[in-house]
Parts: C-alpha cells; structure tokens; sequence
C-alpha cells in the first residue's frame, strides 16, 4: 500500500496567509495532485450540510419526475441513473447524478420540483460559492505557471452564457443485502477531464481512493497503489483536472482515483457526494508555458474526453 498522504491544508486568513497557502498548494499540486481543504470561508460546513439535504431530497424522488431532465451527452447535462461506463471497468457505476450547468440554469435544471422549492436557489447559492473558492486557488496557480493572477478567472467566468463549469450531485446506491451481486467499485477508476475539481464528501461515506505516482499527461495509471482519502462532511477534497496537466505541460498532475464498494461488514447505506468541476468557456486554449502538451481549445478537449469516459474503450493488459 502506498503511504503517500493527501496533504491537508488550512485556508485560515486566506489573505493574510496567501502566501504559505500558495506554497502547501503548489506543493500538493505537483506532488500529489489531491489535497484537502480545512477552514474555507465559502462553501460553510453549513452550506455543504445543505446542500448534501436538498440533494439527498433530490435523489428520493421518483425517477419519472427526475427523468425530465435526463442527461444529455453533448451538453454534459441532466440526470443518469446507472448509465455512466468508465473505460477502466467496462460497466456502469452503481449510482444515479444529476449534472448542472451554471450557464443552464433557466434552461435545463429541474427547477420545477414542487416539494423542493429551494432546489433553484440552494444549487445557484452553492455553486458560487463553490467557483469563489475554486478561482482562490486558481489564481495562485496562475502565477506559479507564468500566467496573470486572473488567467484562469477570465477562462471560466461564470457571467458569459458559455462558461462549462458544472456541479454534479451523485447519490451511489444502497447495497444492503446486495454486496455480492454489486461491482466492486462504486465508481471506477479515471481521471478527471476539466482543469480543478472541488469534492465534497459526507462522514461515513469513505471509499474514495486516489492512485499517487502518475508522472505523465497519458491514458492510464502508471502505478497502481491507492490511497485512501477519508470523507468528512465540511472538509474538501480538491484535484487537479487533465486539463490543468495539460495546461501547466505536466507539472501538476491529475490522478487516477476511484470510489470503492464497501465490505460486507462496512457501510451499506447510499453514499452521496458532489463535485464541482472548473470547465472553461469553449474558445478558451489549452497551452501550456512551454508547449509540451498539444494545445487544444477547451470545448475540443471536453468533447474528446466525453467520448472517451461514456463509452467503454479497453484497459491497460
Ligand atoms: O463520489 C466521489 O467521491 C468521486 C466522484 C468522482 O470522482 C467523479 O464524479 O468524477
Ligand atoms: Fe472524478
């Protein structure tokens, strides 16, 4: 077992602090590529309790009213339930989410749920606060790749009607009674595609385990000794994205992880979690300071790797 540990860094008097903040971030992203988030302002433990409610309240509804919305592939939008099949398994995750769109929030999110009325104004209140936090720490990477302090603001501004960034709320299945008939992972190993992403877990619901060592912007993991990263409702668990790779030409590296099913005896109730991906606006280039990685623009990198994630390709032998 690999006894890498996932750095756990405070966020305390961020502005006061930002310059030993930058230092433990920059460190973690080029050597480890997972860290976890203490003592944020935004999002509150408050608020992730919120949210993690609504969404809890979310997934226990019919599967007719939240089939609405379904998921749509080229938008990267709505709600799926057991249809996500990761290359590196060759079958679906055992779990249902529901992805939202800031740019499509009057277009197409559930905002019609009668018994959540707050659904709209929790989600919104929870993404911003979630992209406030995001673009803190993308400003610091900014600087330590060469780029202006508000490089990476300016690519994902969520004020212009295109920008990818998108929450996704994932609720995996209750499997009492089924642990043997269920896969062994609740979800199964890749790599995130978008630039940095925000995980907010729940106590109780580990299972989350990254695959440190990954030295190159390539198809699969190098190594394969995983690590376990803890859930706790309120801390945040952040990763580098394949976009951030590319664009800082492999310096600071996105890992492979996975959520693993829980033994026999563990926890079988539903596990939920929620992401924030950070995702450009679609002209935007990926490049990097010294040309490493091919440069794509980001709309053509989402749309390879949504070609690649939904659809099952074959493994590593
Ligand atoms: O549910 C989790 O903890 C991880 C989810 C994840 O990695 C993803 O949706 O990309
Ligand atoms: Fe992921």
């Amino acid at each position: 077992m690999n006894i890498r540990q996932i750095p756990r860094i405070s966020l305390r008097d961020f502005d006061t602090r930002r310059c030993q903040i930058g230092k433990e971030l920059i460190e973690a992203a080029e050597n480890v590529g997972f860290f976890i988030l203490v003592d944020q302002q935004r999002p509150s433990k408050q608020e992730i309790e919120e949210m993690f409610a609504l969404s809890t309240k979310y997934f226990a509804l019919p599967d007719q009213i939240k089939a609405r919305y379904p998921f749509i592939r080229e938008q990267n939008s709505g709600w799926e339930k057991n249809a996500q099949i990761r290359p590196s398994t060759g079958v679906a995750d055992p779990k249902e989410s529901l992805q939202l769109q800031y740019f499509r929030r009057n277009k197409y999110w559930p905002n019609d749920l009668s018994d959540i009325p707050q659904f709209h104004e929790t989600c919104l209140n929870f993404m911003e606060s979630s992209q406030d936090l995001s673009m803190k720490i993308l400003s610091i990477f900014a600087v330590a790749l060469g780029f202006p302090q508000t490089f990476f603001s300016e690519a994902h501004d969520l004020s212009f009607e295109d920008c990818l960034s998108t929450m996704r709320l994932l609720r995996y299945h209750d499997v009492t009674g089924k642990v043997s008939e269920m896969p062994q992972w609740r979800a199964g190993a890749h790599t995130d595609f978008d630039v940095l992403t925000l995980l907010f877990q729940e106590t109780g619901g580990d299972g989350l385990e990254v695959c440190p060592g990954r030295e190159a912007h390539t198809n699969f993991a190098v190594g394969d000794e995983w690590t376990a990263v803890p859930a706790r409702t309120g801390e945040i668990t952040v990763n580098i994205g394949d976009m951030l790779m590319a664009w800082s030409d492999d310096r600071f590296k996105s890992l492979y992880h996975r959520v693993k099913a829980p033994e026999p005896n563990g926890n079988l109730k539903a596990r939920n979690s929620i992401a924030y991906f950070n995702q450009p606006r679609p002209h935007v280039r990926i490049e990097g300071p010294t040309g490493k990685c091919r440069a794509l623009t980001a709309s053509q990198y989402i749309s390879n790797a949504m070609e690649r994630y939904y659809r099952p390709t074959k493994g590593p032998e």
